[in-house]
């Protein structure tokens, strides 16, 4: 991780708000949680904690354990739609959750399989950590760096806006990407915004909280000289219609 403000251990649930951002905009509930330790990120409308979660020896048998389980989306589910043509992710990607959910981005529609023993152990030791009640992950995986995610906002109008979205990363060490929507390309705006790097370790948690998904973009980008796999979950809370 190279840029960096504070380090701290985040103590009780009450202290959301500091995490959120805004009080006035809490429409979830947060219980209390346990401490791991944190560094906060803080920039203009961005707010991420970071921390590894896993240590190695728990972390390698995660994804192990992931690797021998899970099945990834194929065909029609495995594509996204740019500007009116149809192409192949550039890497695999499944979502579980609770009954009836789906995540709709990119022209696609990617409905939530059952909640796996695995999955919820994960889901709930991040709940015991930060407090956060979460019903939906999506998992992505990428053979090696040659697979990539890119820039994005996680902003669709069936995630609860103001909730954090708690992102695992198992295997490769990879580059994360954030960059304001006002510096990017060659109309920007606000060039004094520089991107924040992160470097997501094996059993390292990201968490994004409000509001960075409404104004930061962020991308997995391509790294050739990587060879390993990796796996990445976002926990999600979804609107529940
Ligand atoms: O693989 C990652 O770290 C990025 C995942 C992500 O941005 C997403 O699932 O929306
Ligand atoms: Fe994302």
């Amino acid at each position: 991780m190279d840029l960096f403000v504070v380090k701290t251990k985040r103590k009780r649930a009450d202290s959301q708000s500091e995490s959120s951002g805004s009080k006035k905009f809490k429409s979830y509930e947060k219980s209390e949680c346990n401490v791991i330790d944190f560094k906060k990120f803080r920039l203009e409308n961005l707010s991420c904690d970071y921390g590894i979660l896993y240590s190695k020896r728990e972390a390698d048998n995660l994804l192990k354990e992931c690797e021998k389980i899970l099945c990834y989306n194929e065909g029609k589910l495995a594509k996204i739609c740019l500007f009116g043509k149809w192409h192949n992710i550039p890497r695999k990607q499944v979502a579980h959750g609770d009954e009836g959910l789906s995540y709709k981005f990119s022209g696609n529609s990617i409905p939530a399989r059952p909640w796996l023993p695995l999955l919820e152990n994960i889901r709930d030791d991040i709940t015991r950590q930060t407090g956060y009640k979460f019903n939906f992950v999506l998992i992505n995986r990428y053979k090696d760096g040659s697979d990539y995610m890119g820039e994005h906002k996680d902003d669709e109008k069936d995630l609860e806006a103001d909730h954090p979205i708690a992102s695992l990363s198992l295997g490769q060490a990879r580059d994360f990407i954030f960059k304001h929507q006002d510096s990017r390309g060659k109309n920007s705006t606000r060039r004094d915004i520089p991107p924040l790097k992160l470097v997501l370790q094996h059993g390292g948690l990201l968490m994004m909280n409000y509001p960075t998904n409404s104004y930061w973009y962020h991308s997995l980008p391509c790294r050739k000289k990587l060879f390993n796999v990796r796996i990445n979950m976002t926990f999600r809370k979804m609107v529940v219609k």
